[in-house]
This record gives structure tokens, sequence and C-alpha cells, in this order.
């Protein structure tokens, strides 16, 4: 860390961040210490002063240094399950970027003035000072000790072994400090950023009780936030070609060209602007009422209240705001004044008339804190009080983010089954549904990007098409290219139930989600609805034609717009099956307008028939969460399956005389869009890089080089197994490291006296494991430095290192005495990639030749964080934009350089995430994350490789670490 003077103070409890803060500062102390420094060691014990510093290669600081970021770092699998760590590792952008470690003495206490202890301190720097924060939190709240810290890793930690650091009982005291100095006055928050505001809990403050309003007005002064919806209700997801015209809640009297909207898209500041001229009268209705001679403070109360309006990114940009106000009585008089009105405000001369206004109070203080006050008991009658006036409360319509609750819906053909379908197969058909492999239908493919979400969506046996409400086997061209992907079935018929579970646990285990999509069709065919319509003789209803899938993915706050389903394209007996989240489907009758809401839960299946088919329309509504019986239900990502009938419909006839299409089924797997080639073999031979590599292995390197090297690449966990390979290497080998990505095993390699050629398809990975050249006057090779050093090696040299495919290695044939290729073949998606990636391999080195070969497994062990739920799943990566290469404002690669953005960092990230393809931006932590495709590999799946390839003899196999290995002979 720099030298700086800036001082550092305790961020205070009720602060708003900064956002002009690109970074975050947590301050910890009191904790753990070389041994030769203290006396004691934590369990009492006395201890041994045999602390050599001259032995040392790094000082104490450098070495608690060392360890704090080890330890804070997030590493791959080797914290243990029972670490508080865990908790707080799950996330990589939990990282430390700097840390600065001063070892000073302390007075013990005020008593015994003399009495001198050994102290620690740390600031330890993050991306932003919401990490930095909640990272603060919760060193406090688990009461972590530096023994949490830092046992578990004990043996992975040689600088512990070296430098015998010692612990003190005590927790760790952690603060968070910021550099910005306390705004100059009590009523100022920062302009220029966001404040992340959350709903303000009524209980919380409870501004009833007079004495604890003092100390809240003390603590706080004068600012009160208030969250202000409904204002324009415009849902850009509504324009959506869908069969789904949305219906939303969207006010009669709205009037409004998309010209508006589009001015207003591209500048904020109009909205921003309309909200604040609109408000403006209210507050100077206040101030123009108030005693301007009472206190000190009367003349902020005149400053004009600030209002924040959502970015750009929200499903619903214009619907709310938040409005910072300099009074308490400002901010009533705006909830009194505006609720459930309907106003006209002024948008760069366009007059809108809003809807039914929503106000309620909002602040801005600390999410944990706010975590805990809503397990307490909340009273929604006291709302009423707080606001100190009798108004109607706003109907349900104009509530925000929430529906009303209706029991024991009644609707004639509708019938839902709880947990039809089990958590495990959920969890698997949800990796396989939306991993890399799922057939999204093509001009829903990308992730969105804009301001309009557009659902995704896949089709099974016959795309429904959304143009011509109609269900096609191809798209209107007729092209081959176009033809729908089949549905999965299952091998063979005569399914019983039985047979249905043991085959569906089967392929639970074995991450198979399209064997289990296969058997959830089956066994909805199979299953008996009860009739509900016609209880007096009741029969029961099934549906053996299922011949159509429909795949829906509802991103949070995404929805679908009332509708019926095209009574021509579908029979009766639509089937929805909910996975994921919650949701709440509303029926509204075709005639009478009744409206019925049904809560759909998770593994939940649906049943429309009869008048639930064809005389409700059904829709969900945009929305985050949703209420059912008095619970808020905040909304996940929700994937529905709707099973369906597709028909010919002889003209004339009736509903009742249809035919079900053909069925369309496949066992090749995954489903894919256009015509599947007849022999298999010949697409097995294709070699050539699949986009789903490109763009989510490949894009995805090259973009996170830097971070990876920083957070991973230089801890230098190695897996032991590999080291262990390269150690019984005889000496002087020459060993390629084939997908060597940051060198992370150059040193090892080189300790092992052996001399290593890296090559790697990512040319900034690459570039990192050469960038520690500069090191070579320390005479060290270490996790810090890649290359070796010119004592060692008696050669100021570098590794020899090449950008190169691992499908084409850039070395001669025979020319290499042993390779390693390590976490590479879980990257390569077709099995012929992997062939290729293992022919290679052999063919690069001599004869007699050892090889060793580590990829990820599908098991992990029990308590690993990390699970995989199907055997091709993308793995996310979260990236700080500081780390990431330059793009430019319009969202394109500029060079591959990286470069320093702590100033802009938050604005910037949204860039990268148009950047990069696979890559989204997730708004509240700034950060962009990559999905990484990954191929998960079963036990024996890469023995079975290996053995068709006559030139490799299999010599030792095994797991560790979550990855399976084998060791291979060349012959
Ligand atoms: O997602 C759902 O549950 C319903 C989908 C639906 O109504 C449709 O695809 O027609
Ligand atoms: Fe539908």
């Amino acid at each position: 860390m720099k030298e700086t003077t800036t001082i550092f103070r305790s961020v205070l409890p009720h602060e708003p961040l900064s956002l002009n803060e690109a970074n975050g500062f947590v301050h910890i102390q009191g904790a753990f210490l070389p041994k030769d420094v203290s006396s004691t060691s934590h369990s009492g014990e006395s201890i041994d002063n045999t602390f050599d510093s001259t032995k040392a290669e790094l000082s104490n600081e450098a070495a608690i240094k060392e360890m704090l970021f080890s330890a804070l770092s997030v590493n791959e699998d080797y914290l243990p399950t029972d670490s508080p760590l865990k908790h707080l590792q799950s996330l990589d952008e939990f990282s430390p970027i700097e840390i600065e470690v001063t070892v000073e003495q302390v007075k013990k206490n005020e008593d015994t003035k003399k009495e001198m202890i050994p102290c620690t301190k740390a600031r330890i720097m993050y991306s932003t000072p919401y990490i930095a924060r909640d990272v603060a939190c919760f060193l406090r709240h688990h009461k972590i000790a530096p023994s949490d810290l830092f046992f578990p890793q004990r043996s992975n930690m040689k600088v512990e072994e070296e430098c015998k650091i010692t612990y003190s009982v005590k927790n760790i005291q952690a603060t968070q400090v910021t550099q910005i100095p306390l705004p100059p006055t009590h009523i100022s928050w920062p302009r220029t950023g966001m404040p992340k505001f959350r709903r303000l809990l009524i209980h919380e403050h409870m501004y009833n009780d007079a004495q604890a309003v003092e100390t809240i007005e003390s603590e706080r002064k004068q600012t009160r936030f208030v969250f202000m919806t409904n204002i324009i209700n415009y849902d850009p997801t509504d324009g959506d070609k869908n069969n789904d015209k949305t219906v939303s809640d969207s006010m009669d009297s709205l009037d409004m060209s998309m010209d508006i909207i589009k001015k207003m898209r591209s500048d904020p500041h109009l909205f921003q602007d309309a909200v604040r001229s609109a408000i403006e009268p209210i507050i100077e209705k206040v101030n123009a009422s108030l005693d301007m001679s009472e206190s000190n403070d009367s003349k902020w109360l005149t400053l004009p209240p600030e209002v924040f309006v959502p970015a750009k990114k929200q499903i619903a940009p214009f619907k709310h705001c938040h409005i910072g106000t300099r009074s308490p009585l400002h901010a009533q008089a705006l909830i009194r004044e505006l609720q459930n009105q309907q106003i006209t405000i002024n948008v760069n001369g366009t007059q809108i008339k809003t809807g039914k206004l929503y106000l309620d109070f909002a602040d801005v203080t600390q999410r944990s804190a706010a975590k805990s006050n809503r397990m307490q008991k909340q009273d929604p009658s006291l709302q009423l009080t707080l606001i100190g006036k009798d108004f109607d409360l706003p109907g349900e319509s104009s509530k925000p983010e929430c529906t009303s609750t209706t029991n024991d819906v009644v609707v004639p053909g509708l019938i839902c089954i709880h947990d039809f379908v089990s958590e495990d197969e959920e969890q698997v058909l949800i990796a396989c549904l939306t991993g890399p492999n799922a057939p999204w239908a093509p001009e829903q493919k990308n992730f969105s990007k804009t301001g309009a979400v557009k659902r995704r969506v896949q089709h099974y046996g016959y795309v429904f098409d959304y143009e011509s409400a109609d269900v096609l086997r191809n798209r209107k061209d007729e092209e081959e290219k176009t033809l729908c992907p089949p549905m999965p079935c299952l091998p063979g018929d005569s399914w019983t139930k039985e047979m249905l579970d043991l085959f569906s646990d089967n392929a639970v285990k074995e991450g198979s989600g399209w064997d289990i999509l296969a058997a959830v069709v089956e066994r909805t065919r199979q299953t008996e609805f009860d009739d509900n319509d016609n209880e007096a003789s009741p029969v029961k209803k099934r549906y053996p034609d299922i011949n159509q899938i429909t795949v829906n993915e509802y991103k949070r706050g995404q929805g679908i717009g009332s509708h019926i389903d095209t009574e021509s394209a579908f029979s009766d007996g639509l089937i929805s099956i909910s996975l994921g989240s919650d949701c709440v489907m509303e029926f509204k009758h075709k005639d009478t307008g009744v409206k019925k809401l049904v809560h759909l839960p998770p593994r939940s299946l649906l049943l429309m028939s009869s008048d639930a088919r064809y005389i409700w329309n059904h829709q969900i509504v945009t929305r985050m969460t949703d209420c059912v019986n008095g619970k808020v239900l905040p909304r996940k990502t929700r994937v529905s399956l709707t099973l369906r009938t597709a028909i010919t419909l002889p003209s004339g006839e009736g509903k009742n005389d249809t035919t079900p299409l053909a069925k369309v089924e496949t066992r090749v797997f995954p489903p894919k869009w256009g015509k599947v080639s007849e022999s298999e073999e010949l697409e097995d031979e294709d070699i050539s890089t699949p986009e789903t590599e490109r763009e989510h292995v490949h894009a995805v390197y090259d973009a996170i080089a830097t971070q990876w090297h920083h957070t991973r690449g230089k801890r230098g966990v190695l897996w032991p197994g590999a080291t262990k390979f390269l150690k019984e290497l005889p000496k002087g080998s020459i060993v390629a490291d084939v997908g060597c990505g940051d060198g992370k095993y150059f040193p090892a390699i080189w300790e092992a006296g052996s001399y290593v050629i890296g090559t790697d398809i990512s040319e900034p990975l690459l570039q990192t494991s050469i960038g520690a050249c500069a090191n070579a006057d320390t005479n060290k090779a270490g996790p810090q430095n890649r290359q070796v050093s010119s004592s060692k090696m008696g050669l100021n040299s570098r590794p020899a290192v090449a950008v190169g495919d691992c499908m084409h290695i850039p070395l001669q044939s025979k020319s290499c005495d042993a390779a390693i290729c390590i976490a590479v073949m879980h990257h390569l998606s077709t099995s012929s990639r992997r062939i290729r990636c293992l022919k290679e391999l052999s063919r690069v080195v001599k004869k007699g030749g050892m090889i060793n070969v580590q990829a990820w497994a599908l098991e992990q062990e029990s308590n690993s964080k990390r699970k995989f739920a199907g055997t091709d799943v993308f793995v996310p990566f979260n990236a700080q934009p500081r780390y990431l290469n330059k793009v430019n404002a319009n969202g394109e690669k500029k060079s591959q350089e990286s470069q320093n953005i702590d100033e802009k960092c938050k604005g910037v990230a949204e860039m990268y995430s148009d950047a990069y393809e696979g890559a989204e931006y997730d708004e509240r932590k700034g950060l962009v994350v990559f999905q990484r495709y990954c191929h998960m590999y079963k036990e024996g799946e890469l023995e079975d490789l290996v053995s068709k390839i006559d030139s490799l003899e299999m010599v030792g196999s095994g797991f560790e670490s979550g990855n399976h290995f084998v060791i291979l002979k060349v012959v």
C-alpha cells in the first residue's frame, strides 16, 4: 500500500457509504503476533523463543500480511467446512486488494500503565466500501478469533511455520474506516452516487417513542428518505413480441409517446428534474410554515430535497425514486400530500400524469442491522401512527412490490400439486436448463444486456411461434437448421412409476438433467388428475399425448402478460411446473373480470384444464416480490416447464375433435436446434472451437487474467498430487505445462529440478506468468515469483511460454519428457475435443514419458463449498472492474492492457458486461459476473477417454481436492 498521510476515520453507523470512494477499508486489531514478540501462545503455554528472523525470508509484518492475505482471500476448497470463514468466502470479490500491517506495543490498560503488550493492526483494502462493510460486520458478528482465521490453514501455510505466529484468544476487533472526511454538516449525503436504499421498517426507529426519536434525531439529525412509487408505470418488457401482451397495472390515463421514454432513457436527469420540480411546492409550503428563528439548523431546512432515481438498467426505471429530505417534516409532508394522489409531472415540456402514488419512509442504514430487525415482529398498524394523519391505505394495486393474498382459490379446472418434482431433481434440472448446453430459442440466446430484459425460452418437440401463435415443427422458413430440438425421452417404453423414480434418482447422481426432464415428462403423462370441475362424477384426467415443452426463464422481476394459450395450437390440459422460485399467478375471468391469485411454490405442478384453460386468462405480474398469506416472498429466478399437447384442429370442428401431433423425441443429449446429423461419429471428428468455449472460456480468461493471477495464482495453492508427480520426474526433465494459465506450477517444476515450457490459449493470462520477471533480483522462487530467479537458475531467464490451443499444442512431437495438463480438460465442451487434447499430450511427450491430467469432478467432497448440479454447468466468476481490460463507452474492448479505474469503478462496470459475451453486471456490488463453461468429469470418465488412445497407458488415477486425475505413460 502506498505511503499515505491521509487520516482514516471510522465510518459512522448511520453514515451513507460513499460511492466516491473507489475502495473500502477494514481496520482490524489486536490479534496475532509473531512468536518472538509475544510471550505466551493462545493456549497459555509458554513458547520457545526460537524464532529466527534471519531465517525467515519475510519480515514479521510481511509474514502477517502474507498470512492475512491468504486467510482472507477466497480459496477454492481448503478451508474446512466448520470454518466461519466459509461463509464470507463464498464470493470471490471478498478477496482483499491490499493489506497494511503494523506491529506495535500498546498499553494493556489504564490501571497497569506500565504493562505494554504487543499488538497487531492491519488495514485491509477492498474494492468497494460495501464489501468492506460486509467484511467488518461479518468479523464482528461472528466474533472471529485469530485462530479461526489461521488455524484451518496451518498445513498449507509455509509462512506460518517459518514465522511462528501466535494468537491471542480475544476476538478480532474490526471497524470499517474511510479516508473521506466527515461531511461538514449533518445534512449532506453523497450527491454524485446513489446511496443503497432499503425500506424503513416501522419498528426500527419507533417514531411514536419520543425518547427513541430523540436519540435517532441526534444521531441522524434531520435527514429522512422517502420512497415513492407508481410514478410512471412503464415496463420496457411490455413491448416484447410474445403471445403475452402485458396488461400491466399501468394507469389508464397514461398518454405518453415512446419518444419521451426514449429521451428519459438516454438522460435520466429528465425524470429526476421532473420529480424534483413536482415536489418543490410541497417543500416550499412546509418551509413557509416553519419558524426560522427557532434553531441554528434553520438555514438547511430551506435546502431542496434530493431525488435519487433508479439505475438505468432497472426493469421499471421510471416507476419509482427515492427522495432525500432535509427534515422529517419535509418527508412527512411529502407522504401526506402525495399519498394515493395522481399528479402531473413535466418531463422536458411533456405533461405526464402519474399513477396513484405510493410513498413510504426509506433508509440507507446497514443491511445487516435491518436484517436482524426484520426478524422481530412488525406491527403494520404503526404505519398510520408514524405518518400521523389518517388517510386511506393505498389500494392493493398501488402497494409496491407486493400482491395481496387469496386463500382457497377456486377456479374450475385448476389443480396444483405440491412437490411434484423433488429438490434434487429441481437442482439438476435448473443447472441443465440454464447451463451451457441449453438450446435457447435463437433470438433470445444472449444474456440480456439492455434495460429491456427479455424472458428467455426454449422449445422442445414443437416451437410455439409467438408471431403466428401456432405450433410449428420448424420455424417459418422451413430451413433444416431451424428445426426445433426434439423432446428428451426415456430409453425404451413401459415405464412403471417405480422404474421412473429409480431412473430419475440415478440421473440426479449422474448430473444428467436431460434424463430427469424425460422422466418428469413421463411422470406427468402418467399422472391421474382429480377432476375438480366435475365433482358429481369424478373422472380422472390424463394427458398421455404431451408432445411439447416450453421452458420459460423468469429473472427476478420478469413476468408474462395476461393470455389464454392458443386454442387451435394446444389441446385441453396445460401443465406448468415451477422450478427455483415461488411465484403468484393471476387468473382473470374472460367475461366477469374476476381475479384469483394462485401461489405456485417451487417444484409444484399446476394443471389448467376446462374453464381454467379456456375462459380464464393467466398472467404473472412483473414484480420483485409476491405476498402470500401475509408473508412477503422475494422472487428468485424461476424456470418453468410448460408441458402441452400440440394439435391439428380439423377446420370447422370443435375443440374436442383434435388430433395430437406426433411426438418428436430424442436420446441424443443435449437436444439441439437444426437437423441432428445421422452419424454421430462424423460430428465427433470436429475439433473446431465451439462458441460456448470462445465466449465462456477463452474470452472469460482473457478478461479476468489480471484478477485471476492476483487473487488465485499468487497464492500458489497447488494440488499435492501434481507437486508429487513433478518431484518424481527425473531431474532435468523438460515438462510441458499445457494450459499453464498464469504459471502457478512453474516454481514447483523448477524446484523439482526440471524445466518448463508453458502453453495457454489465453495470452493475457500467459502474460501474467512472465510478468513477475522483475522480481528476479529478490532471488526467490515462491508464490510471488512465477519464474525462476537468477541465483537459482544461473541465468536471469524467464520460462519459455507460448500461446497455443491444446488442440494443436505448439510443440514438436516427442519434444518433452513429461507433461502436465491441470484444470484444462474441464473447459473442453465436446468429447472429440477432450480426446484430441489427450492425443496432443501424448504426441509432444517422448515414449516412456509421463503425463498428469487433472480435471474437475462432478463428485465433490461433502465439505466442499462447490457443488455441481450437472455435468455441464456455468461456474460464475465475480470480476472486479478495476482488474478488467479496457473497454470504451460503447462497451467495446479496446486493448489488452489492464487499467486502473478506481475512480469510476462502479460507473463503468456496466460497460464490461456489454463488452464481454456471457458477462452480467451485478449492480449492487458493482461487479461483472462471468460465466465459465465447465464439464464435470464423472468417476471413470477420464479413464474411458484414455482407453480410446492407443499410445497412452494408465499408470494411476485418483481423486483429490475435487478433481479427478490420471497419471499416464506414453507407450
Ligand atoms: O411460466 C408459467 O408457469 C406459465 C407459462 C405460460 O403461461 C405459457 O408459456 O403460456
Ligand atoms: Fe400460458
